[in-house]
């Protein structure tokens, strides 16, 4: 069933309300796992709740639990579950997204300040704000179809059922252990899912996406005196806690992206003939990441290569060093304890417990080899396994009808690199097959600065998701 056109010609017709609705989301800095963004995640939460509550949606704002930021006990973000619709007669869809966001500074190298929705000055319909697609414009873009429907009194072709998280990116905290004691309550009831919070690979073809990458992440704490020394009056005497990290660090990947501890290369899964030809389908070109990386920095220059680097093979990333000294200027300093921070993207056979094993077992061995009097601790932070969808599913054909009814272009069929964690938990723990149906364009910049979202994609993305509700309701299994 095509979309209702008065739907579609309404959101064309409040463009403007939309931008301004995603631009009081950004203002909002819910950075997650940072104790000075408490309050200004709690306050997203409440924004959330207004918005909802003004759409007619019964919601519910749901505490699960506290866990330790900067040592201090404190509240995790709550969950946001709501309903609307409840008709035997229609079909039930689950949709869930996050309203935490990456940290942000303009120092990093933002045009302008990230916490403020930014349109870019030439016209190009960028919106430049942290948040804007990862995932506040897709979630945006929820409220604007609920929006249209109520102010238009048209009734919703689907219920809906939604449940929206402050803690993805930082590894959904007990949001698991939610799902499970709600199966039978909340979440009872739910035909499918759909997740909007990933990205098409280009800047022009739309995509459904079938499977995500898992993620562990860890941290290297090395340690040795009880304090900061002076380098002049201590270097050269004792073991220093930044070499033995720097030498551990170097010897988890290549430049070239091998990953060098033995046993994870050895469980991916061998390449099939039908999946190298489902990624040989992929619209996908070499200049496409470049232009989304901001340089000719592939490893690969095959644009095959280049996919499976990112859907379907491991990869290890460093991610950073705290304790480090990083400030500009030439302190002369040897840090007393630093911790080196790294995560490794999981693909199918690759489990975090198996992983897990490996890294731990060659840090301690690498460790052991340095002959260091330091002290070392290496243990994973936060892990989710990856996953994959049956992508022949009534709700991807669902998908498939809305992309080309919207764009009027087939849809590419994709893995997602990155990771969303609880879909797996809702995959299992509801038994619902999951769509994930990205709005934003590959070179958003997710989690990186200058993220934007393109206006063209967030109005065109509110129409996709109100014609899939509309094309869900009229597929059968
Ligand atoms: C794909 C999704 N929008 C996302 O950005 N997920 C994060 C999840 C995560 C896990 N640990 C920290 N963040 C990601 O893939 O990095
Ligand atoms: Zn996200
Ligand atoms: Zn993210």
């Amino acid at each position: 069933m095509a979309a209702n056109p008065k739907f579609l010609s309404y959101v064309d017709d409040h463009q403007a309300d939309y931008i301004q609705r995603l631009s009081k989301a950004v203002s909002i800095a819910s950075v997650s796992g940072n104790l000075s963004y408490v309050k200004d995640v709690e306050a997203m939460a409440d924004f959330l709740m207004e918005q909802l509550a003004d759409l007619g949606v019964t919601a519910e704002k749901r505490k699960i639990g506290t866990h330790s930021l900067e040592g201090k006990e404190v509240d995790l973000p709550p969950v946001i579950i709501g309903q609307i619709g409840n008709d035997p007669k229609k079909k039930t869809l689950l949709i869930y997204g996050h309203y935490d966001v990456q940290p942000a500074l303009k120092e990093d190298g933002w045009l302008y300040p990230p916490f403020e929705l930014t349109p870019d000055p030439n016209g190009s319909g960028k919106l430049y704000g942290r948040g804007s697609t990862d995932d506040k414009g897709p979630v945006m873009g929820w409220l604007n179809v609920l929006e249209a429907h109520k102010n238009l009194g048209i009734e919703l072709p689907v219920n809906l059922k939604m449940c929206f998280e402050g803690m993805e990116e930082n590894g959904s905290t007990n949001l698991d252990k939610f799902i499970e004691s709600e199966k039978d309550k909340f979440f009872a009831g739910a035909d499918c899912m759909c997740i909007s919070d990933n990205y098409w690979l280009d800047t022009k073809t739309p995509c459904l996406t079938y499977g995500l990458r898992g993620i562990n992440y860890y941290e290297i704490k090395v340690s040795g005196p009880d304090r900061d020394l002076h380098s002049g009056v201590f270097g050269g005497t004792v073991h220093e806690p930044m070499t033995d990290l720097i030498s551990l660090m170097s010897k988890l990947v290549t430049p070239a992206g091998e990953i060098l501890i033995p046993g994870i290369k050895e469980l991916i899964a061998p390449v099939t003939d039908d999946e190298r030809a489902k990624f040989e389908a992929i619209h996908f070109e070499m200049k496409d990441i470049h232009s989304a990386v901001g340089g000719d920095v592939t490893i690969s220059d095959d644009t095959v290569k280049t996919l499976m680097g990112r859907m379907r093979n491991p990869s290890l990333s460093l991610h950073g060093i705290e304790g480090a000294f990083s400030a500009p200027g030439s302190k002369t300093v040897i840090p007393c304890s630093v911790k080196g921070k790294f995560s490794i993207r999981l693909v199918p056979n690759l489990t975090i417990k198996s992983v897990t094993d490996y890294v731990v077992k060659f840090v301690q061995d690498e460790f052991a080899k340095l002959g260091s009097k330091n002290k070392l601790d290496v243990y994973l932070t936060h892990g989710g396994e990856p996953w994959i969808a049956d992508p022949n599913h009534y709700s991807y054909r669902a998908a498939h009808k809305a992309t080309e009814s919207v764009y009027g272009q087939t849809p590419d069929y994709t893995r997602e690199g990155g990771s969303i964690p609880v879909t797996l938990d809702f995959a299992n723990i509801l038994g619902l097959n999951v769509l994930l149906l990205p709005v934003g364009r590959g070179d958003d910049g997710a989690h990186s600065t200058n993220e934007k979202i393109d206006t063209d994609n967030y109005i065109r993305g509110t129409k996709l998701l109100g014609a899939y509700m509309y094309e869900l309701a009229a597929t059968s299994d």
